[in-house]
């Protein structure tokens, strides 16, 4: 089938690359012409397990090609997929200009029908306002074509993109209930029918529903985090093993171990900003959803405590002292570093006076750019960007591991130790075992793991 994807970034490489791995002929379109030549010269622009392989096979074999020319992407497919950022707004709500942009783009140029499928994370009622933008273009220009809007979010995760992509849990699909919407629900029928041989795994449903299913999940996700992550601060101050608690709830199948890590605070491109648009949303129509208000202020809390207890533990005033931190991206495998924690951290630890540094697998590059944005020339002065986790701790007062990394988690202990200054390690994702630490010389600090060592 013939495909357009508009927007290569995360979600639109990814499924202009798996859709074409399927045998699909898919254009991507970006407005980025930087991202354009970087992909049509062999490069990936993003960190993303195995996708480099994907697009490198794919664009081989002819199915696969990048372009910035919008006349010929809205000629190319009979389905255009959306997937353009839809970033916060000044208020919260998720900016909708760029989808617009790219529904106003399809109106101006199509020639015949189309399906235009939102994958992007909008809000209840774009494919409403989308319809409304290409409609509005194709009066402009006398045409009466005919189209249709559906629904399909995308809940791939960054760092396993391409897994989750290809082997989705389940597929949402929204389509109306008119002529055109039933021919756009079959031409998504047979565009994702190789992910249904084995089991149906497409809910269909009406195109607000599906719409919503995206934020409902998202919000659900957020929530057991910041769950786990309230009850693992109240774990700390009464003694209690988050992991054993972890353990012992997750077994229960109506909870499901899944998505229970207490840690540094959820980031990424997605949590934060959907629960903060459906909290926007809901005000909109006079509702406040209390929960979610709650998941929010809980996440932003928790992003400091790593640099609370680090504070606690060595005073306010870090002025000479110097730290170790592991770990930049929001989250392993991506060097992401869209409202990671880290970031909190470092400005907790250099508003105090202290010098870092720090390492990272992936994101150094990412990290130097972003970390540019957040700190005045005397913070960045601070941070010494290392070759290795081992090249951060030499005169370091702790070590600070803010990623789980997979490199990070079976260290050399004693070099670690021989390296730091002090036997301390701040664990943000609770890598490792207290007991095991205590036993190999080191004063450790969990997320809710104060068993042996009461914060
Ligand atoms: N990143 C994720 O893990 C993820 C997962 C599921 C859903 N989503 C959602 O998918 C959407 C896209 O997210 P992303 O992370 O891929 O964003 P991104 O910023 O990585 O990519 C968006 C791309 O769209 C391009 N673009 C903007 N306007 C355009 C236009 N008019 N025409 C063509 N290209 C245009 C940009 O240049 C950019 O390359 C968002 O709504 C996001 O919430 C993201
Ligand atoms: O038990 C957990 C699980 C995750 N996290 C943190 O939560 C954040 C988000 O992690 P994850 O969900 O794995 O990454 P994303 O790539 O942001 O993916 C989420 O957001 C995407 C964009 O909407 C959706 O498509 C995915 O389904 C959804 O998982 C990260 O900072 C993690 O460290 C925790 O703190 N504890």
């Amino acid at each position: 089938m013939k495909i357009t994807i508009i927007g290569t970034g995360y979600v639109g490489l990814v499924t202009g690359a798996c859709l074409a791995e399927l045998g699909n002929d898919v254009f991507c379109l970006d407005v980025d012409q930087k991202k354009i030549d970087l992909l049509n010269s062999g490069g990936i622009p993003i960190h993303e397990p195995g996708l480099d392989e994907v697009v490198a096979r794919n664009r081989a074999a002819g199915r696969l090609q990048f372009s910035t020319d919008v006349a010929a992407s809205v000629a190319h497919g009979e389905v255009q997929f959306i997937a353009v950022g839809t970033p916060p707004d000044e208020d919260g709500s998720a900016d909708l200009q760029y989808v617009l942009a790219a529904a106003r783009n399809i109106g101006k140029h199509m020639t015949g029908f189309k399906v235009v499928v939102d994958k992007s994370t909008v809000p209840v009622g774009t494919a409403d306002r989308v319809g409304a933008a290409l409609r509005t273009e194709l009066d402009a220009r006398g045409e009466r074509l005919a189209f249709s809007v559906a629904s399909n979010p995308e809940f791939l995760k960054e760092g396993a993109a391409v897994e989750d992509f290809m082997r989705p849990d389940r597929i949402v699909i929204g389509c109306d209930s008119t002529p055109e919407g039933d021919r756009a629900r079959e031409l998504l029928r047979k565009l994702y029918a190789p992910f249904n041989r084995n089991r149906e795994r497409t809910h269909w449903m009406d195109v607000r529903s599906s719409e919503f299913t995206k934020y409902a999940a998202n919000a659900m996700l957020a929530t057991r985090i910041s769950f786990m992550n309230e009850l693992a601060n109240l774990a700390d101050q009464v003694g209690v093993d988050i992991e054993a608690v972890r353990h012992g709830i997750g077994s229960d199948p109506r909870i499901g171990h899944s998505f229970l890590y207490a840690g540094a605070g959820y980031g990424g491109s997605c949590f934060p900003k959907d629960v903060q648009a459906l909290e926007r949303t809901a005000r909109q129509y006079d509702q406040d959803l209390l929960i979610l208000r709650a998941v929010e202020q809980v996440n932003d809390k928790q992003k400091q405590v790593l640099g609370r207890k680090v504070v606690k533990r060595f005073g306010e005033d870090l002025s000479g002292k110097h730290f170790a931190v592991w770990g930049l991206a929001f989250k392993p495998n991506t060097d992401d570093m869209r409202e990671a924690p880290a970031r909190v951290l470092l400005k907790q630890l250099l508003d105090g006076g202290a010098s870092v540094a720090v390492y990272d697998p992936v994101a150094m590059t990412e990290a130097k750019r972003v970390l540019e944005l957040d700190l005045n020339a005397g913070e960045l002065a601070r941070v010494r960007f290392a070759d290795s986790p081992m090249d951060t701790l030499t005169d370091a007062e702790a070590l600070v591991i803010v990623t789980e990394w997979k490199a990070f988690r079976s260290p050399d202990f004693d070099k670690i130790k021989a390296a730091l200054k002090q036997a301390v390690i701040f664990d943000g994702r609770n890598l490792f075992e207290p007991e095991v630490m205590a036993e190999a010389g080191f004063e450790y600090h969990g997320i809710g793991r104060s068993i042996l060592t009461r914060d």
